[in-house]
């Protein structure tokens, strides 16, 4: 039987009289890459909110390998190995694509000011292979090239795949992207498809992915859940989800194409 990484039971979240999440509850097995889609204001950027601490939960719980994490703060959920990224890229502006890497490092730092402004030989130790990670990572998204460029000036698909890079940085054992291909060009598009196979398959991270290219959702992901006004009205493959006429109805027919 798969193991379950990620159970939601019972999500609720209300905003005044909206109720932008209902009773939503879903599994994610370990190593699983899963599409969550659904029409604008569905619920799906909410429910990414609730699991990562950025919004409390009203009712419901969320449990992470085995604990309930329902009431723990961001910091708290990024601490335990989940990692995220959002619609709008919280990259540190000012600073370098570099320098925004550095600062994913923060939760494993055991070295002490000391260490820092005497540049004692841990210090140097830590900092080299942190270096070294930072470098492949960038490598690896194509991205090395722009490390000592300020985060501002580069174009928004760099910009993105800096992102998500900080993310893996942090060692998750889930990611939930948030729409990771918005602002790209299809070329990005299809080189991020790839990285997102590798990021669920090489360093074997489980992945909720949220995105509105259906192209890229049902070429990569085993199984998809579709939202509407915060629950789910189909799961499944994508050949089943394309097929089906609740989904058709509230989403694929209206505005989007397969
Ligand atoms: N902070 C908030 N305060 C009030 N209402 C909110 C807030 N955040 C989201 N909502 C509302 O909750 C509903 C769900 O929004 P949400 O952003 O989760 O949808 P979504 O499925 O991610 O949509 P999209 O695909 O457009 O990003 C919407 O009606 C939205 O207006």
């Amino acid at each position: 039987m798969s193991e379950e990484i990620l159970k939601l039971v019972k999500l609720t979240k209300k905003f005044g009289g909206l109720t932008a999440v209902k009773d939503f509850s879903m599994t994610l097995n370990k190593g699983e890459l899963l599409g969550l889609i659904g029409p604008n204001g569905a619920g799906k950027t909410t429910t990414f909110n609730l699991i990562s601490g950025n919004l409390a939960v009203s009712s419901g719980n969320i449990i992470y390998q085995n604990n309930d994490i329902t009431d723990l703060r961001p910091d708290q959920v990024a601490d335990i190995g989940i990692a995220r990224t959002f619609q709008n890229i919280r990259l540190m502006s000012g600073m370098t694509v570099l320098e925004n890497m550095q600062l994913a490092f923060h939760i494993w730092n055991d070295y002490n000011i000391l260490d820092t402004i005497f540049r004692t030989k841990k210090f140097k130790i830590k900092e080299k292979k942190y270096l070294e990670e930072i470098n492949k990572t960038l490598k690896h998204f194509n991205i090395l090239d722009y490390k000592n460029d300020k985060v501002d000036d580069l174009p928004p698909g760099i910009q993105r795949k800096a992102d998500i890079t900080r993310a893996i940085l942090l060692k998750p054992d889930l990611i939930l992207l948030d729409e990771p291909t918005a602002g790209m060009n299809p070329s990005e598009t299809d080189e991020l498809v790839e990285i997102i196979k590798w990021i669920n398959k090489d360093l074997k991270i489980s992945t909720i992915l949220v995105e509105h290219d259906m192209r890229v959702i049902m070429n990569i992901c085993s199984r998809i859940i579709v939202m509407e006004n915060g629950d789910i009205i189909a799961e499944g493959s994508p050949e089943n989800v394309q097929a089906d006429k609740k989904v058709i109805e509230a989403y694929l027919g209206k505005s989007y194409q397969v």
